[in-house]
């Protein structure tokens, strides 16, 4: 049997799955089947634990969207991994050195359960992100299909994302956009896309379509990147309350030199285990 734990983050939710302890080899078919709602177990995102290959680093973090692709960051998702290696007596340390495919990240368990993660510093060259521009900007406007040209902003906070200012997060049409966005032309790894709504300097809404596992009801990624993005654009303070469908994150970027600090929840639901013998049929 393979054992796993069901996690979320404001419900961005997760399959967690020790890859130190069993030896565990999916292939990208039985990822998309373990995170199907309706014929698997159902996740956003699919995440291994496993040992990193660095002795000052504690664990190798690695991520797959629902669709089964591995990415390189995941804000929800580092919360639960380290509410996961702490619970499941992995290790014994508050704050840990994680190990993702774009670099270290130092998620810290906080007394009241709650976990604060330096998710590192953005990049905002446009080859970093990676989106296809002539030079770095503030906004783009780019042209979507069956939209007039619309206005973001990119960055890559480890992933790529694009963030449009939205009046009212409850009407935007994020099913509509959002898949249109995710492919773009001009952005070559496809991306995920954050509709921000200003509320006041301190606090913005907003909704979230995922490269990879459509609308979620938050994105630790995308919350930190609506916020480096609007604090460039002189809209917002730096520190802010992300107010997403699922709860609320805290993001501080103390200046244009420092790592974006996330706080949030984790939560784990239940513990499962599912043969090998139904993952082989897949
Ligand atoms: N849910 C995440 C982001 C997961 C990866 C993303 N869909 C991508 O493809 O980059 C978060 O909380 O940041």
């Amino acid at each position: 049997m393979l054992k796993f734990s069901k996690m979320h983050g404001l419900g961005n939710d997760f399959i967690v799955i020790d890859a130190i302890q069993q030896n565990v080899q999916l292939s990208t078919e039985q990822i998309r089947f373990m995170a199907d709602r309706h014929f698997g177990i159902g996740c956003d995102q699919l995440l291994l634990v496993e040992k990193s290959t660095s002795a000052d680093v504690d664990f190798r973090y690695r991520i797959f969207n629902a669709d089964g692709g591995e990415v390189s960051q995941c804000g929800n998702g580092a919360r639960c991994f380290a509410r996961y290696v702490h619970d499941q007596g992995l290790t014994t340390k508050e704050t840990i050195a994680v190990e993702t495919a774009s670099g270290v990240i130092y998620p810290t368990i906080q007394a009241d359960g709650n976990v604060r993660v330096d998710m590192g510093k953005p990049a905002f060259a446009p080859e970093k992100v990676p989106f296809m521009a002539e030079s770095e900007a503030v906004t783009y406007l780019i042209d979507v299909q069956g939209y007039d040209k619309v206005e973001i902003a990119s960055v890559s906070m480890g992933n790529p994302h694009a963030v449009m200012l939205v009046d009212d997060v409850d009407t935007a049409v994020v099913e509509k956009i959002g898949p249109v966005m995710e492919s773009h032309e001009r952005f070559p790894e496809r991306v995920n896309v954050g509709f921000m709504q200003l509320v006041n300097s301190e606090t913005i809404r907003l909704r979230v379509f995922e490269r990879g596992s459509g609308e979620t009801t938050a994105c630790g990624t995308g919350a930190c990147a609506a916020v480096v993005t609007g604090i460039r654009r002189g809209l917002l303070a730096r520190d802010v309350t992300v107010s997403l469908p699922g709860g609320q994150l805290q993001i501080s970027w103390p200046d244009e030199n420092a790592s974006v600090w996330m706080t949030g929840p984790a939560e784990h639901v239940f513990d499962g285990e599912i043969a090998w013998s139904t993952l082989q049929q897949i």
